[in-house]
């Protein structure tokens, strides 16, 4: 993904000359990283995820094609934009080198107008491309995680959460009597106030470990990871009461005047049996009862399957 101001690029050849030429051409633009060979190319771009590579074929050990097959199979290096730059100009090759994935495939001799040209091009696709990303993953409203980000996260936290044996808990949080707030000051100034709620959830996680998401409407999910149970139910005790903490008037006639927040929480450990939707599916109980317990608090589930039957209320 390319975030930072100036890319970087690796650039992979067996010959010194052509490291240094083709690092000369591209240096004004990008910020250069070399490799002599194969293995040395796959730790650098594991280490350093660059946002583009220049790989040569033919190479002692372990060839161009090998290495691009080994980047591909690796998660965390598959989505790296791979230009061979090669003297084999027979058409199988060039067409073996896209095969495996390959954005482009530069002949060698090259001429550094167009290097410079296709870099420029393959950075630019991979800007827009990373922007798309990024937009069909946020709320528009909101500009938190989307449903669909959450989806993804939840899977992928579930699957990391069995492998990496780290505990996570996921919070379904909903904004109390949100339609009488939207009958009284009308939907533009509830869309204003579901903004400054994901932003007040929002500034209380981790972004790092952390995600919050608009599950729909006047609802958000949180997923927290590797907290113990104290650690989570603090974080989302911090996130109600940021909330609170906005002070939105409400005008309710009864006791509450403020935009509040009900919420129901689930924490899972990594033994857990249950699937991600089960937990979801415990977590939105529980927030059913924090509604009927007369909504602006937070209800804890105990202990695995056990949530509905014994909720804590924090
Ligand atoms: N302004 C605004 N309102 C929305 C949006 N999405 C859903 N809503 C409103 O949220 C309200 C949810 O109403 P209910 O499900 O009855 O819930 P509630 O009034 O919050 O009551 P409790 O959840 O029981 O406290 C409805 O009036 C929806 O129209 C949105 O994007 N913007």
């Amino acid at each position: 993904m390319i975030s930072k101001e100036r890319p970087t690029v690796l650039i992979v050849d067996d010959e010194k000359s052509n490291l240094r030429i083709l690092s000369d051409i591209l240096r004004e633009d990008v910020s250069v990283i070399l490799a002599k060979d194969g293995r040395q190319a796959i730790a650098k771009a594991r280490q350093m995820k660059p946002d583009l590579m220049l790989l040569d074929v033919v190479m002692p050990g372990m060839d161009g094609f090998s290495v691009i097959s080994e980047l591909k199979r690796l998660p965390e290096t598959s989505s790296i934009p791979v230009i061979f730059v090669s003297a084999l100009s027979d058409v199988d090759s060039e067409a073996n080198g896209l095969r495996l994935g390959a954005c482009d495939y530069i002949h060698k001799p090259f001429h550094a107008d167009i290097v410079k040209a296709r870099v420029q091009l393959h950075l630019k696709l991979l800007q827009q491309r990373s922007m798309l990303e990024r937009l069909s993953n946020i709320d528009p409203l909101t500009s938190v995680a989307n449903r669909r980000k959450f989806d993804e996260s939840l899977k992928v936290t579930w699957e990391q959460s069995q492998e990496q044996k780290f505990p996570f808990a996921l919070v379904m949080i909903d904004v109390d009597y949100f339609k009488q707030y939207n009958d009284t000051f009308g939907h533009a100034a509830g869309d204003a106030v579901l903004e400054k709620v994901a932003a007040a959830i929002e500034s209380c996680i981790d972004p790092e470990d952390d995600l919050v998401a608009r599950y729909g409407g006047e609802e958000f999910v949180l997923v927290l990871t590797k907290k113990d149970e104290e650690c989570t139910q603090r974080l989302t005790k911090a996130c109600w009461n940021a909330v609170k903490e906005l002070n939105i008037p409400h005008l309710r006639e009864d006791s509450i005047e403020h935009i509040t927040v009900s919420m129901g929480g689930v924490y899972c450990s990594p033994d857990s049996t249950s699937e991600p939707l089960e937990a979801l599916g415990e977590a939105d109980q529980l927030l059913y009862k924090a509604k009927q317990n007369g909504r602006n608090c937070i209800l804890w589930g105990v202990g695995q399957n056990s949530s509905t039957n014994n909720p804590l209320c924090v």
